[in-house]
């Protein structure tokens, strides 16, 4: 892999579109990786690991640490909050190293907001019935929670047009090397082109 960029970059998508399985195979295929672990309020999944997957949180802890500033930004998603803690973030950039969050609309809209250098990466279905139908073979929520998240998914993907790239997940591969592209690619006031002299 190309050394990567130390340069904040969002991933974001409709829920079901397979962030989690393109990150899982870019950590695989690149460990050197880092990504953000978020906090949550939402209730562990089977198999899922307290401090790998998420820091699952009582209400009362998230409130602490939304008033005591300590979240790059967060978010109430389908009836749970998320949030990205700043810290290890600041970390990561501070020893020149990439950072990579994994968060939904919200939240990467407040990165823009904060950090606008960083760079912003939609992953999209490849088409809807396909999001549908990930979404519920995932089995992982009942339907009615399933039918919320996709209702939210709509506005999404109307939003992709807000991001300065939009993978599409076709295939975890294909997708995982597209987005380890983005990650080692110059930022643009670095790009040969754009400092070259006249
Ligand atoms: N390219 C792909 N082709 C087929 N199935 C896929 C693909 N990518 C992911 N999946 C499957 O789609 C389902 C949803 O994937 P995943 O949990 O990674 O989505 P997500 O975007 O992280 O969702 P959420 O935002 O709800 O956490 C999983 O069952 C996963 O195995
Ligand atoms: N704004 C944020 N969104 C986050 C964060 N961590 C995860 N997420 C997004 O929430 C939804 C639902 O996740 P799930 O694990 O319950 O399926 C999904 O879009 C995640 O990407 C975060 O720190 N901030």
């Amino acid at each position: 892999m190309a050394r990567p960029t130390a340069r904040l970059t969002v991933l974001s998508g409709p829920s079901g579109v397979g962030k989690g399985t393109v990150v899982a195979e870019v950590r695989r295929r690149h460990p050197e990786v880092w990504v953000s672990v978020s906090m949550t309020t939402r209730r562990p999944r089977p198999g899922e690991v307290d401090g790998e997957h998420y820091h699952f949180v009582e209400d009362e802890h998230f409130d602490w640490m939304v008033a005591n500033g300590e979240l790059l930004e967060w978010a109430e998603f389908a009836g749970n909050r998320y949030g990205t803690p700043v810290a290890p973030v600041r970390e990561q950039l501070a020893a020149g190293a990439p950072a990579l969050l994994e968060i939904e609309l919200q939240g990467a809209r407040q990165v823009r907001g904060r950090a606008p250098e960083a760079q912003l990466v939609f992953l999209a279905p490849p088409s809807w019935a396909e999001l549908v139908s990930r979404l519920a073979g995932r089995g992982s929520e009942p339907p009615e929670v399933q039918n919320r998240r996709l209702a939210i998914a709509q506005a999404e993907l109307d939003a992709a047009g807000e991001f300065d790239a939009v993978v599409v997940n076709d295939d975890v591969a294909r997708a995982a090397e597209e987005l380890v592209g983005l990650l080692t690619a110059p930022p643009p006031d670095l790009r040969p082109e754009d400092s070259a002299p006249e």
